[in-house]
């Protein structure tokens, strides 16, 4: 997963997934203007194995991160990247299991199916439990994240995770223990979202996982 080449960078003109907008707009008179972005509302789940009492978590390559860690270069008219300079390694991630809203479902079925399809278990809608919402990235992109948390057991485990593959989607299933779940908060060596420092923190505070 970890082999990342041929990295170049472009404008996107035209994207499913994200729209730039140059906003203008008065505040108390005075004239702004402020550059964001379109973006899907997402889900994100914080999973918690009771059978083995592991978290679950995805580890996946994020070019936005990449991108954000490295120096380009222009080369013969095309900005690029030095991937041996700059290894993959610094768009790893290690996140909850999420994923876009995209298509008009209750938020709840959509983290039903992503945790089905990053993380392989088939968990019953009644199990996933709303947290809470927040918005993200709220200098450039503010959509809604839902999140959740959902219990799950070895019986739920029904297929190997990993992603969708009509969608290219590489994503590796992570297990940790409580303890290595708690280091996680603050393992500045680690890139992490603050999505998951949020649920690992409630879940600490909130579920009572000593008898678990
Ligand atoms: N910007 C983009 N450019 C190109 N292809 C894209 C794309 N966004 C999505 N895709 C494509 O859509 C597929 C499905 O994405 P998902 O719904 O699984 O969301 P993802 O896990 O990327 O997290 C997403 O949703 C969670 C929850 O909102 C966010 O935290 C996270 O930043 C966000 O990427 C991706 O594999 C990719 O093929």
């Amino acid at each position: 997963m970890e082999k990342i080449t041929d990295v170049t960078v472009g404008p996107c003109e035209c994207s499913k997934y994200i729209k730039p907008k140059r906003i203008h707009y008065k505040q108390n008179g005075v004239e702004k203007i402020w550059d964001a972005m379109k973006v899907h509302d997402g889900v994100a789940c914080l999973l918690f194995n009771t059978t083995r009492r592991v978290f679950i978590f995805v580890r996946q390559f994020r070019p936005a991160i990449y991108i954000n860690s490295v120096a380009t270069e222009v080369r013969d008219g095309v900005e690029t990247v030095d991937t041996n300079k700059y290894p993959a390694s610094l768009g790893m991630t290690i996140e909850l299991c999420a994923g876009i809203i995209d298509r008009d479902e209750p938020p709840q079925n959509i983290a039903k199916s992503e945790i089905s399809e990053e993380c392989g278990y088939d968990v019953p809608l009644e199990h996933i439990r709303k947290v809470t919402s927040c918005r993200s990235g709220v200098g450039t992109a503010g959509g809604t994240l839902h999140i959740f948390y959902a219990e799950v057991t070895d019986e739920m485990k029904v297929g190997p995770g990993g992603g969708n593959p009509h969608e290219g989607e590489m994503i590796e299933v992570v297990e940790m223990s409580i303890e290595e779940g708690r280091k996680l908060i603050l393992d500045e060596t680690v890139n992490r979202v603050h999505g998951l420092l949020f649920a690992l923190l409630w879940f600490f505070e909130n579920i009572s996982y000593k008898d678990s």
